[in-house]
């Protein structure tokens, strides 16, 4: 990173990075444009151009409040949640058409634009009489486009925690910008949200991205916290940036939702386009995350490795920390892929420590049958059996809790169980490979993914959408709007069949009394019944009625074994 900023901050550009000491003093830009410079006739290459009015002053006619939901109604329950478009508050703007049909890698192609009426259904599971439901917009290369190549100033920003494959969405949205639009300009911001106001710029090239895929991390840095809505907006302004390219998790798309309502209260002719980061899956909607398998792969190296030493040893308990700090499908798919993991504890699932059912008599019986056996915790699992005083209150800057590592304190836990029972000794070996799983380069199904992501979030913002995030849905690419993507969280629901498949998988007990899964499954069901989603969604198949009636093993209030 150091050496692209050295490169940068030396080069001639048309696009002078902004230091933050420039970008305070009277630097000619739209910013301290006077009125009558601002009512003249639009000029292209200026996020300014197209409404023109001055900032001090600025506020859009056409946008009052925040945007409302774009829903469309149609036969049989048909929903389109559509995403904003540039036209919606900034009226009779020109079109162009799309350079990619002179372009002669896709003049094979028979079908290359997307049909302006083509949506993608959230639910593929259907039954004979069910509504058709919620729809969203596909992805992909319109015939008409609302930039013209050299009027494009883009930028690109990364934000939250790193993921794998960071730099291939980087890459991906440069070369698409610049191969399939002839788009030359591209600034990379530093360091995150905050670098939008208080860094310079990085001018970004195929050719500065060109390995960059093979990297781990990100190269444009990241942060938490410093998500400043105006002055982020006033540089976008000042740059004359007019798509903005926002990659990161659950928290980075609510800054970007509220980047893009700025914007068009502003009436800008940008276009904000997200693409969603976590490794955690915690993201609604989307199938899976980009990362997210690369992260599972990189799991079982952690878990082979607790799993030798584990079997190699009397009692050998290998226990595995694994990310997810509200949700455990990390947890959950690298035990599934393991097959030698005897417990996994994810934040969804309750458990508990102490007598019958419980983490320690189970972890008793494997040791007295195996001799050995590897756990896997989630991070934010049983954070609820913590102590008060272990507890945090403390919060990073973006305000995500801090959590305590519950890896070291069940270590702990277990360790002093077994020593005062004098039942039997144990050898406990704790790994913790949290930062080593997504520190890594994105593995090759990951890149794609990560290319097609790119690719999508680029034709969309050409094509004039706005406040959208790039999203796979069932398969398919699609543009979601950003109120979907940060309504909340997903998480594994542990009444669905994938986690009945690790319990089986593992043997584990399932911690849950009787109670709490038939309370969970009656508002689901009643969900159901009234054609709305249940809780979450798994990320198979779990939204269909039957399945929640699907008859489940779980313990009772007495520890006995019934068939719900
Ligand atoms: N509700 C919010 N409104 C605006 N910005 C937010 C909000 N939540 C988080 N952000 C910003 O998004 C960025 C990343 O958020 P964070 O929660 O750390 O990671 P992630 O996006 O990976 O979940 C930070 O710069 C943070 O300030
Ligand atoms: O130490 P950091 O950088 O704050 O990251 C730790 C956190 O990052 C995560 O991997 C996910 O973070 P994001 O919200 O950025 O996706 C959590 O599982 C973990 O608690
Ligand atoms: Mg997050």
């Amino acid at each position: 990173m150091e050496s692209l900023f050295s490169l940068n901050s030396s080069s001639i550009s048309p696009f002078k990075p902004l230091s933050l000491e420039t970008s305070k003093s009277a630097i000619s830009t739209p910013r301290n444009l006077s009125s009558s410079v601002c009512f003249t006739a639009p000029t292209s290459g200026s996020a300014f151009s197209s409404i023109g009015f001055s900032r001090a002053a600025m506020s859009n006619p056409n946008a009052n409040g925040n945007s409302k939901p774009k829903i469309v109604n149609g036969d049989y329950g048909y929903v389109l949640e559509d995403v904003p478009h540039l036209t919606d508050y900034i009226p009779g703007l020109p079109t162009f058409s799309n350079p990619l049909q002179d372009n002669p890698a896709y003049s094979v192609v028979k079908q290359y634009f997307v049909h302006v009426d083509d949506t993608v259904p959230q639910k593929i599971v259907v039954h004979k009489d069910s509504p058709r439901g919620t729809h969203f917009r596909r992805a992909g290369p319109r015939q008409k486009v609302y930039f013209e190549s050299d009027e494009v100033h883009a930028c690109i920003v990364t934000c939250g925690g790193l993921c794998p494959g960071l730099n291939t969405v980087i890459r991906e949205i440069v070369c698409g910008l610049y191969h399939m639009y002839g788009v030359k300009r591209v600034l990379g911001i530093d360091g995150g949200y905050r670098g939008f106001y208080a860094r310079n710029t990085i001018p970004l090239t195929p050719k500065v991205v060109n390995d960059i895929h093979k990297r781990g991390g990100t190269i444009l840095g990241t942060s938490r916290g410093g998500h400043d809505t105006s002055k982020i907006v006033d540089s976008i302004q000042d740059r004359g940036i007019n798509q903005v390219y926002i990659i990161g998790g659950d928290g980075t798309q609510k800054g970007a939702s509220v980047i893009f309502e700025e914007i068009r209260r502003r009436g800008l002719k940008v276009a904000v386009a997200g693409i969603p980061k976590t490794i955690d899956n915690d993201i609604p909607v989307i199938d899976k995350s980009f990362g997210f398998d690369t992260a599972v792969e990189e799991a079982q190296r952690a878990i082979n490795a607790a799993h030798v030493e584990a079997e190699s040893i009397e009692n050998g308990i290998g226990l595995v920390k694994l990310m997810g700090r509200y949700s455990g499908f990390i947890a959950m798919y690298a035990t599934l892929a393991s097959r030698d993991v005897d417990c996994c504890l994810i934040p969804e699932s309750p458990f508990y420590l102490e007598g019958e059912g419980g983490l320690f008599e189970y972890i008793e019986k494997s040791l007295k049958e195996n001799g050995h056996m590897v756990i896997v915790i989630a991070e934010g699992a049983g954070q609820e059996l913590l102590s008060e005083t272990m507890k945090s209150t403390q919060q990073d800057a973006s305000g995500n809790k801090l959590l305590p590592d519950v890896g070291l304190w069940i270590s702990q836990r277990i360790k002093e169980f077994f020593s005062k029972q004098k039942k039997m000794t144990i050898n406990l070996k704790y790994i913790d490979p949290t930062y080593m799983i997504r520190a890594i380069p994105s593995n090759a199904s990951d890149n794609v993914y990560c290319t097609l992501l790119a690719q999508s979030a680029v034709h969309g913002a050409m094509a004039g959408y706005t406040g959208f995030t790039s999203g796979l849905v069932n398969g398919r690419q699609t543009y979601i709007p950003f109120y979907r993507i940060i309504e909340k969280q997903n998480k594994v629901v542990i009444t669905d069949r994938m986690w009945a498949r690790l319990l089986s998988s593992t043997n584990q007990p399932s911690f849950l009394r009787d109670k709490e899964v038939t309370e969970d499954k009656k508002e689901d069901i009643a969900k159901v019944k009234k054609g709305e989603e249940p809780e979450n969604q798994l990320m198979d198949d779990g939204n269909c009625a039957d399945d929640l009636i699907a008859k489940k093993e779980v313990r009772n209030e007495d520890n006995e074994w019934v068939l719900i």
